[in-house]
């Protein structure tokens, strides 16, 4: 069966099984600044592994819920992918000259959606510079399910491979959720496997991994020193990629979480009366400054590409009407610019975690 696949590597034409690429080029990276650089550190649970201080703790300043007629304060991904990318390099380096072992990532593409190649290419230059090979299996369109089940198996199979991503979403006649059972948990960096976000919705349970968008939030938030515990959050979009997930995760962090949708009515009314709302639907606009309390912070991870009426150009932009939230909001995340980068930094920091759990290093 296996034969019969057309296999490709995004970067090379040989086969798959001999694409592992040993990454050995780092870009001239200065020692890490020091930060909060989120792992698996849900409170009441465990602590994280990279100082003994609750993340709360360790805030620069107080955040101010406020916008006296100012504009918003700007929530800037880049940086803080930065220092996480500049950490998980530097945890890779040291990983090589001591056991001379690195972590690897495979990732499956099925099918010619543009997006999809292009999500790929960027996860891929991600993994290359801090240092993660990289391998990428690309099946056509009409692959059946049990070919790509077989691919992800081989996979599952290889101890050379840490972390495993399906890109999503995957042509209409493949079960997703049955392809996402089927990835190792151990291995599901993206952390879509019903075991991780099943441990990741129970109190006490820790899942292997928690998925890299809803770590971003959760990231983007602590870092500014906007308090979780206790706040209302309207998130908006119930997606397992983004919304879902980071619902679990922030009523682990002891918010009052409501989950809105597409069937949900009047949203604007629960959008509201919430300190801090979250948005995942992929609708460009779809809130309004009228949305948001005054003071509010809102973390955008609509992610939408929008024709310009003028030029004609595409251009990315948010959930939210960007120029009218800032006006009420206390804080925002831009687009691009804010959630984003964030979230890939999250997969090589999740990959990371997995080979040093695989390599007995954590
Ligand atoms: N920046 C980042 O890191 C990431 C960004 N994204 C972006 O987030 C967006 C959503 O992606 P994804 O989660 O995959 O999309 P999905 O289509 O899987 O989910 C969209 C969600 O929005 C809800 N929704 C749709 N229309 C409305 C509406 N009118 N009012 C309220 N809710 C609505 C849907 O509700 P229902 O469930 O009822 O259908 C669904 O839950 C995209 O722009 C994507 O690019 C996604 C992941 C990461
Ligand atoms: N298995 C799987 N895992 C995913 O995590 C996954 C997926 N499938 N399918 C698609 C969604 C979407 N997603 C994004 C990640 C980063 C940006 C991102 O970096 N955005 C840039 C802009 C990108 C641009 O300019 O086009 C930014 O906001 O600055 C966006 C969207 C992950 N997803």
């Amino acid at each position: 069966m296996k034969k019969s696949l057309h296999f490709r590597s995004f970067f090379e034409t040989t086969p798959w099984h001999k694409t592992l690429r040993k990454t050995l080029h780092f870009h001239s990276f200065s020692s890490p600044p020091s930060c909060t650089f989120l792992g698996p550190n849900l409170p009441d649970v465990w602590i994280p592994k990279e100082n003994n201080t609750s993340p709360h703790t360790l805030l620069p300043q107080s955040f101010q819920w406020s916008n006296d007629g100012h504009s918003a304060r700007i929530i800037e991904g880049k940086p803080i992918a930065k220092q996480i990318k500049l950490k998980v390099a530097d945890e890779i380096r040291k990983m090589k000259s001591e056991i001379g072992k690195f972590p690897r990532l495979a990732v499956v593409l099925v099918g010619d959606r543009k997006d999809s190649h292009t999500f790929i290419h960027v996860k891929m230059k991600a993994c290359d510079k801090v240092g993660i090979g990289t391998v990428v299996s690309e099946l056509p369109e009409s692959c059946t399910e049990n070919e790509l089940l077989d691919v992800v198996s081989g996979f599952n199979d290889d101890d050379d491979v840490h972390g495993i991503v399906v890109q999503l979403p995957l042509p209409q006649h493949l079960d997703e959720e049955r392809i996402m059972n089927v990835i190792r948990p151990e291995k599901d960096v993206d952390g879509f496997h019903p075991l991780n976000i099943g441990n990741l919705a129970i109190r006490g349970r820790k899942p292997f991994f928690i998925p890299c968008a809803s770590k971003s939030c959760i990231e983007l938030l602590l870092r500014h020193g906007v308090e979780i515990r206790g706040k209302r959050v309207a998130i908006i979009g119930r997606s397992k990629i983004a919304g879902l997930p980071t619902s679990l995760l922030l009523q682990r962090h002891h918010a009052t979480v409501s989950l809105l949708h597409a069937y949900t009515k009047n949203p604007e009314q629960i959008t509201s009366e919430a300190d801090i709302i979250v948005t995942d639907v992929g609708i460009a606009n779809i809130v309004r400054g009228d949305w948001i309390k005054k003071g509010a912070v809102v973390i955008d991870m609509g992610t939408n590409q929008v024709k310009d009426s003028n030029s004609g150009v595409f251009r990315v932009t948010g959930d939210v009407c960007f120029d009218e939230a800032v006006k009420v909001a206390s804080a925002i995340t831009p687009v691009p610019g804010g959630v984003g980068p964030v979230t890939i930094s999250m997969l090589l920091s999740n990959t990371l975690d997995s080979a040093k759990r695989a390599f007995g290093t954590n």
